[in-house]
């Protein structure tokens, strides 16, 4: 029954980038309609780049020597014809593609949000929270940008560069061979500055990732960087990350300008060379070269040598832009690695996501529970592939229906670990945790979906976590039946007597500030009932508090306490006296085992590691 471990991803051998995007293609297709839109209008472009050069040659060598006015009038409408459909064809182009970029990237990042809310307690124990965050925004932004404006646009360079080439060659193809002849200098200088600025960028990310996990981590510790006076070891920690990044970003910079600059000067030199062969021969002067421009087969005239100056500038254009996307698109798969390396995480056992309406229309099984609970030589392992060792070591016990049962042993004997079991936080036990039915049947744990379970069976944690968002909010945390009820969650309230404060503070709609910071521990802590309360459960376990507070919020504390465990059975890993003195049976834990069982007078008067543990208080007590 043990899950296995999340993978990371990194040590799973590397997909090339060609396999990230197929893989990424699910998302793009559901966009169908914009990019075949973007990519239908392509071939129009590409052909209206090339049709210009021509009406210019046709301009040079027929309409001007034969003096026809009309001719050339005729040609310059044509000439504005072409930039018009160019201009229209390209903003439509690159409005679609960048639509349907901009759609699969909200899809995807959906997707990555649904999937971190189904995954496992045991992924988020091993997994920095800023490599997380930086998974899902800043990788799913560098994505976005290449989708926008690299894999989709690549093509159009693509079509591009072909149909220059192809008019190239239909003109004249000593001319074009003549400006290709640097062609082999540009692709050993394109592949040497993007392997440069693809590690560049690497270390771009990298550095930013790094820089922005240490901000993440030190506002979350705001409370302590403050109280300790660690703000001037945190700024320069902080600038010597920010460095890091500037350097990468310099050295990058300093290359993307080189490569652009090498480009103009490049296709400068072509025109060059092209002028230094076409240009003698044109005139019937060959010189020492011989006829390499191929002048004697009448092909070559004074409009073919414009309409390749102009070809060439513009072919240089898609080449460098080519090149760049390259790196982008290195880049992006980078991102994509990442990326489903978390979507490739092993959801929760049973997840809604992963059996979804799986109960619907269906009886729910736990309708019938009685809150009984019984317990069978129940091991656990927080890492059994790992080699962890056993927390819980063959646990017996059961929970009678309205039954309430301490948990009481030293700190690390398993008492939390217990409570994540039966609320499946962690899956993977061994041995039987069956919840009992009424007619006398009874269904395993580990069959039940998590989120079937968790209506049935909470847990209030003794770290009270507030939304920012109104009191209201907080009970009923967005679930509808809740929303629609504000006679039931004041109700809630008033059991917990929270009612009269959040009515000082101005009803359901205040608000308790980030992490509850308007309210004071107690306070948040009956806010936190109260969102129990709201849902009536089968079954409460309650991990008591061990903070103090002042006497008369311990009071309403312990009264919201007692009446939250009104009617339902209970598990309470206890810290008072007053709980386990009067629990039905107390379970003590040592070392994951039970020590001993039984009520409080029966564990007194045994004088064992309970009485030990009684005398000393348990948690400082205000009994
Ligand atoms: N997420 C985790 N991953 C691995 N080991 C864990 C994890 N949480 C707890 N443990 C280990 O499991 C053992 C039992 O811990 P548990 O939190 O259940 O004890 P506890 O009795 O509730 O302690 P305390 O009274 O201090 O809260 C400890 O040895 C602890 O180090």
């Amino acid at each position: 029954m043990a899950e296995s471990p999340p993978q990371s991803g990194a040590e799973k051998e590397k997909p090339s980038a060609l396999a990230l995007l197929r893989r990424f293609w699910p998302f793009a297709r559901r966009h169908k309609r914009w990019l075949l839109t973007g990519v239908a209008v392509i071939p129009l472009v590409a052909v209206m780049t090339t049709v210009r050069p021509l009406l210019v040659k046709e301009a040079v060598d027929v309409s001007i020597p034969a003096g026809d006015g009309r001719g050339l009038q005729r040609l310059a409408l044509l000439f504005m014809a072409a930039v018009v459909v160019e201009f229209v064809s390209m903003a439509l182009q690159v409005y679609a593609l960048q639509r349907a970029g901009h759609a699969s990237i909200y899809d995807l990042r959906t997707t990555i949000f649904r999937h971190v809310l189904c995954l496992p307690a045991r992924f988020y124990d091993k997994t920095p929270l800023g490599s997380l965050l930086s998974r899902s925004t800043s990788d799913v932004e560098a994505l976005g940008e290449t989708l926008s404006f690299g894999v989709f646009t690549i093509l159009t360079d693509v079509v591009m560069i072909g149909a220059i080439l192809t008019s190239m060659f239909a003109l004249s193809w000593q001319l074009t061979l003549i400006s290709l002849s640097v062609a082999p200098l540009l692709f050993v200088l394109v592949r040497w500055f993007s392997t440069t600025l693809r590690g560049l960028q690497l270390e771009i990310r990298r550095a930013q990732g790094v820089q922005s996990g240490y901000l993440t981590e030190q506002l979350s510790g705001i409370g302590v960087v403050q109280l300790y006076a660690h703000e001037a070891h945190a700024r320069s920690t902080y600038e010597a990350l920010g460095e890091r990044y500037l350097r990468a970003t310099k050295l990058a910079n300093i290359f993307d300008s080189l490569l652009y600059s090498l480009m103009d000067g490049i296709s400068a030199f072509c025109v060059a060379l092209l002028l230094y062969f076409g240009a003698p021969a044109l005139l019937g002067d060959v010189g020492a070269f011989g006829d390499l421009a191929g002048a004697s087969s009448g092909a070559l005239t004074l409009g073919t040598l414009f309409a390749f100056a102009s070809y060439l500038q513009r072919v240089f254009v898609p080449i460098r832009e080519f090149s760049s996307k390259l790196a982008t698109i290195q880049r992006a798969a980078a991102s994509l690695e990442r990326i489903f390396g978390l979507l490739d995480t092993p959801r929760e056992a049973r997840s809604e996501l992963d059996h979804p309406g799986e109960f619907d229309g269906a009886e729910d099984p736990l309708a019938r529970w009685t809150g009984a609970v019984r317990v069978r030589n129940l091991r656990f392992s927080y890492d059994y592939e790992g080699g962890a060792p056993e927390v819980l070591r063959g646990l017996d016990f059961e929970i009678e229906a309205g039954e309430v049962v301490a948990v009481v042993g030293r700190t690390g004997s398993g008492k939390t670990s217990l409570g994540r079991i039966l609320t499946q936080l962690y899956d993977g036990y061994h041995g039987h945790v069956e919840l009992l039915l009424d007619d006398g049947t009874s269904v395993e744990l580990a069959e039940l979906p998590p989120d079937l379970v968790r209506r049935r069976l909470l847990m209030v944690q003794q770290d009270v976590f507030l939304f920012d968002e109104s009191a209201g909010f907080n009970v009923t945390l967005g679930e509808l039946e809740l929303e629609g009820d504000p006679g039931r969650v004041e109700r809630a309230l008033e059991t917990v007597q929270a009612a009269e404060f959040v009515r000082e503070r101005g009803g359901h709609e205040a608000a308790v500030g980030e992490r509850g910071g308007n309210l004071s521990v107690g306070e948040a802590q009956l806010l936190a009932f109260a969102r129990v309360a709201a849902r009536s459960p089968t079954m409460l376990i309650l991990d008591e508090a061990t903070a103090s507070v002042d006497s008369l919020t311990e009071q309403r504390v312990q009264e919201a306490i007692e009446r939250l465990l009104e009617g339902r059975s209970v598990l309470v890993i206890a810290h008072r006296l007053s709980t386990v003195r009067h629990a039905d049976k107390i379970i003590v834990l040592a070392d994951g085992e039970i020590a001993e069982l039984g009520d409080h007078e029966t564990l007194m008067a045994n004088e064992g590691l309970y009485a030990d543990l009684y005398r000393s208080g348990f948690a400082e007590d205000p009994e």
